[in-house]
């Protein structure tokens, strides 16, 4: 590996611990009230749906099982990215990413034992499949902020909060005793690599058009409860994004937080 770009590499309190904890406690969500049709039992969806709520509040992830996605496609799609980026170099820059197809190949410099620094997703929410094998990925806990390695479940779909999500639903009230959920957050999360297997990750990113304005839900902001963050241009924000490449969180590259009103 050549020279790392110095903007790549972590301060050491960033640095990833090389056996973190593996933790099972994410939630793993069964999303057959929806996929399966046979069954139509409102009283199946309004449970669904208030332990996708609190999963998104307590963790900012879940995992779905019963999703309907055949396993056969995503192994077509892994298939695919494994003869892919086992073609030239020369090959696979035919295909870079540039400002034209921001989804092309990059062959991103990094500094192993971290293949992505932390960083929180800037869409609305991302799904994505994990390697199964090799796992890797690691979400910063929010009951203690400790970062924990998010074991591979086959066959399920990892599903994170973005900072859209973060931002529209900034205005939402707990009710008393309810405060302990916490709101919904876009959590930071870093990817581990390690020097003896090859890691694929296939993740999906929901991002709206480049013209949308992200700002709070009005329904949920009043006078007694004001926006907590300006309105932000979504295209403006992932190209300016885009350009700092997943670089350290706390320097160059643009947040939410610099949206946050104080
Ligand atoms: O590869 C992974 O497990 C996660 C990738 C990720 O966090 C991202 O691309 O935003
Ligand atoms: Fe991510």
């Amino acid at each position: 590996m050549g020279e790392v770009d110095t903007a790549f590499i972590q301060d050491p309190e960033h640095m990833p611990n090389l056996s973190p904890i593996q933790v099972e406690g994410m939630p793993i969500i069964d999303l057959s009230p929806i996929t399966n049709h046979t069954v139509s039992d409102p009283s199946a969806i309004e449970s669904l749906v208030k332990d996708i709520g609190s999963a998104c509040k307590e963790w900012g992830f879940f995992q779905v099982t019963n999703h309907g996605v055949p396993l056969s496609v995503r192994q077509r799609i892994e298939e695919a990215s494994r003869l892919f980026f086992a073609q030239s170099l020369e090959e696979k820059r035919k295909y870079i990413r540039d400002e034209i197809s921001p989804t092309g190949y990059h062959d991103r410099p990094h500094q192993k034992p971290l293949g992505l620094g932390r960083h929180t997703d800037a869409g609305a929410l991302t799904v994505l499949a994990q390697d199964e094998v090799v796992g890797g990925l690691e979400v910063k806990r929010k009951a203690d902020q400790e970062w924990v390695g998010v074991k591979p479940t086959p066959n399920t779909y990892i599903i994170n909060v973005g900072d859209i999500i973060q931002v529209i639903l900034s205005g939402v009230v707990y009710g008393a005793g309810l405060e302990q959920y916490g709101a919904y957050e876009s959590v930071e999360h870093r990817v581990i690599v390690n020097s003896e297997k090859e890691r694929f990750s296939i993740p999906f990113f929901f991002h709206p058009a480049h013209y949308t304005v992200v700002k709070p839900l009005e329904e949920l902001t009043n006078e007694k409860n004001p926006p907590k963050y300006r309105p932000y241009k979504w295209g403006k924000f992932i190209v300016r994004r885009r350009a700092g490449n997943f670089q350290k969180l706390n320097v160059e590259n643009i947040q939410i937080s610099h949206y946050k009103i104080a």
